[in-house]
């Protein structure tokens, strides 16, 4: 075993790795990555794309009911080897962009592969179905910062970011995975922000879609549609009515749209179906 403690030792120069497999190669990123999860016994986790186990291993140790979905069958014969012993893992061979969600709450504890985080992201944090609690995430820095940042660049973002909190813990160097990819990583952790009735989902995507429709307009005009004073509901609301639209935080808008929503003479549209239900 190399210096490192790892299984996988580092290489120096990143080779050309067109399957986007970067195992990581710090049994202690991996045992933070758990750790901020706050998985206990009475947690059902899903690790997606396990690998060898860097992730899985850890979690196995918490004694929490662990899904460990690989889509490597080679990947998926040596995890069941190695965790063999482990009676709360089942090692499940499959896509994780097709892969069945839970339906009760459940946490994901992953390195997620770059390839297919904005689809899993996506089935995760999109639809108001979404079982998921939290995640503890390690995916690409850029998507990291992308997804963390305070005024999310685009409507998609804006929804995830407003019903879930999203917060960049940490950057991981390239170095710690083997073979080490081009770019670094980041922790990413993920808290849902609470379960709005389904009127306040209703509203806060009808806001969101009116800031993002004119997204330098000031916040104003995008309430405008409402009939109201816009400038004394964005006050009350603390949201200072000159600011560009998309860059008012997305919890501000749902708190608007709490409120919003509790006035019965307001009507919504419905959510279009993909943020309903998962769509794999
Ligand atoms: C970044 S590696 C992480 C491996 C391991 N979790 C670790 O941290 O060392 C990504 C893993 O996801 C798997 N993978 C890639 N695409 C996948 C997909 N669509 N569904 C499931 N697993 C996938 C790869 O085979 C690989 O094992």
């Amino acid at each position: 075993m190399p210096a490192n403690g790892s299984s996988h030792p580092a290489r120096k120069h990143p080779k050309p790795n067109p399957s986007g497999v970067h195992f990581l190669a710090a049994p202690r990123i991996a045992d933070e990555l758990v750790r901020s999860a706050a998985i206990t016994e009475a947690d059902l986790v899903v690790d997606f794309g396990a690998g060898h186990g860097a992730i899985t291993a850890p979690l196995a140790r918490t004694g929490a009911e662990i899904l460990a979905v690989e889509r490597d069958p080679e990947f998926v014969r040596k995890l069941r080897t190695r965790l063999s012993d482990a009676r709360n893992v089942r090692v499940i061979p499959a896509d994780a962009r097709t892969f069945s969600l839970p339906r009760k709450k459940f946490a994901v504890v992953a390195s997620i592969p770059y390839a297919v985080s904005t689809a899993l992201m996506r089935r995760l944090l999109s639809p108001t179905a979404s079982a998921l609690d939290r995640a503890a995430l390690i995916v690409e820095w850029g998507f990291a910062k992308r997804l963390s940042a305070t005024s999310p660049r685009d409507l998609e973002t804006a929804w995830w970011a407003a019903r879930f909190e999203l917060r960049l813990v940490r950057r991981i160097p390239a170095r710690h995975f083997s073979p080490a990819p081009k770019v670094d990583s980041a922790h990413l952790t993920v808290h849902r922000r609470g379960k709005p009735d389904k009127l306040t989902d209703r509203a806060l995507w009808t806001l969101l879609q009116a800031a993002h429709r004119t997204p330098h307009a000031p916040a104003r005009t995008a309430v405008a549609f409402l009939g109201r004073k816009p400038h004394r509901l964005l006050k009350a609301n603390g949201i200072d009515p000159e600011r560009a639209a998309a860059a008012v935080p997305p919890p501000d808008w749902a708190a608007l749209a709490r409120q919003l929503a509790a006035d019965r003479s307001l009507h919504w549209p419905p959510l279009p179906r993909a943020l309903r239900e998962d769509r794999r």
